[in-house]
């Protein structure tokens, strides 16, 4: 048997003719951006780099190293490729995404909508981020809210994307691919539940509690107390308050905020059931054109990968590569393709960002489809 250190400067000598031929490897792909630069020929080809997997698995010497071989080369030309796309954008090249940078965005004659009627949260998100005075106006869907500010009768929507305890609001996220629509801001607002009732009702009295699936699922462990009640789903939690002042039976009790209680001429049957007492949303601030604000500091992109083995971490990669934090990655599923899904990914970073660009320059060439949710 050899001798370990032996066997080690062996390596040894091996990995520096590695690292001497990556490095050749390297300047010639760097000549090969200089090309593609002058011919406008896209970094990325599929075709070439299918076939050079091919024919170099083809001279592995067993099945353990074909795989190598294989995973080894894809590793080197995303590398590859990646640093062409970074010198595309240090020429100046940078892919033009259709967003406009402004300083600040003008809120003093802005016309809001969302979805639900007085007193929802949604209502409560708006006033705080666009202020107690703000122009504003109600619609019964999230989609009707989308189109609403699709057709510029408002320029500004309002819509929840994410509890902290429920999790996302999955129809949001399918609505901001559907619609040509981009994110221009967020706001958080503390959630805190109440279960309303007629002014001469009991909590003995009730029998069904009207509310939004959300706000039903965000006091679960208040329902199991309570097994008997029936839960009634509607599409907003002030509209079940509303329904409750309208209807005027006294079994009936809405899940809402308690400012509703006045609204709608209820009582507060119980305050604060939802299950955990730091309850929280996440709202996004929806408009119609692409733009951002010269300080924005988060990016929201989405995108659809082939279903094969290891796409996921292909994209990802250019993250890692262009050193950007990425914050949250969520995946819905592709309507009509079964078992296929969309990612949603936030990071941080500015659009004007060169690493920004590098990265949304690979994501864009390597993905399916493509979209810049917006920069806020
Ligand atoms: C270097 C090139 O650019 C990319 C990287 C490749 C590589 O590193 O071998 C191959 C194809 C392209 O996707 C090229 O086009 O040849």
């Amino acid at each position: 048997m050899r001798d370990l250190l032996e066997l080690r400067d062996e390596i040894d000598e091996i990995d520096d003719q590695i690292v001497k031929l990556y490095e050749k490897r390297m300047k010639i792909a760097e000549e090969v951006a200089e090309y593609k630069i002058h011919t406008g020929k896209q970094v990325f080809d599929k075709k070439r780099e299918d076939e050079k997997l091919a024919k170099l698995t083809a001279k592995a010497e067993s099945d353990f190293t074909e795989h190598g071989i294989y995973e080894l080369f894809e590793q080197i030309m995303a590398v590859s490729r990646k640093r062409q796309y970074q010198l595309l954008t240090a020429r100046g090249l940078g892919e033009d995404t259709g967003f406009t940078m402004v300083d600040k965005l003008d809120y003093a004659n802005a016309r809001i909508v969302f979805q639900g009627t007085e007193g929802a949260y949604s209502e409560q998100a708006m006033k705080t981020y666009f202020g107690e005075q703000c122009d504003s106006y109600h619609v019964d869907t999230w989609k009707d809210a989308m189109e609403a500010i699709k057709n510029k009768e408002a320029d500004y929507a309002v819509l929840p994307i994410e509890n902290s305890s429920a999790g996302i609001v999955s129809e949001n996220y399918d609505l901001m691919v559907e619609y040509d629509n981009y994110i221009v801001g967020e706001q958080i607002i503390k959630i805190e539940h109440a279960l309303l009732g007629l002014p001469d009702a009991e909590i003995k009295d009730i029998t069904s509690v009207y509310s939004h699936p959300q706000a039903l699922m965000q006091c679960s462990e208040y329902f199991d107390e309570h097994k008997d009640w029936e839960k009634i789903s509607v599409k907003n939690t002030a509209m079940a308050a509303q329904k409750i002042g309208y209807d005027q039976k006294k079994n009936q009790a809405a899940i809402a905020g308690s400012i509703n209680a006045d609204i709608y001429g209820l009582k507060v049957l119980e305050n604060s059931i939802q299950d955990n007492k730091e309850n929280s949303t996440r709202f996004i601030i929806v408009t119609n054109r692409k733009t951002y604000v010269k300080n924005a500091k988060k990016i929201s992109i989405c995108f659809e990968i082939p279903h094969e083995s290891g796409s996921l971490y292909h994209m990802l990669s250019h993250f890692i590569y262009n050193n950007l934090n990425m914050t949250r990655i969520q995946s819905r599923p592709v309507k009509d393709k079964n078992w296929e899904y969309r990612f949603f990914i936030d990071f941080d970073g500015n659009l004007e960002d060169s690493a920004v660009q590098n990265a949304l320059r690979g994501l864009k060439a390597e993905t399916e489809s493509f979209k810049i949710l917006g920069n806020y």
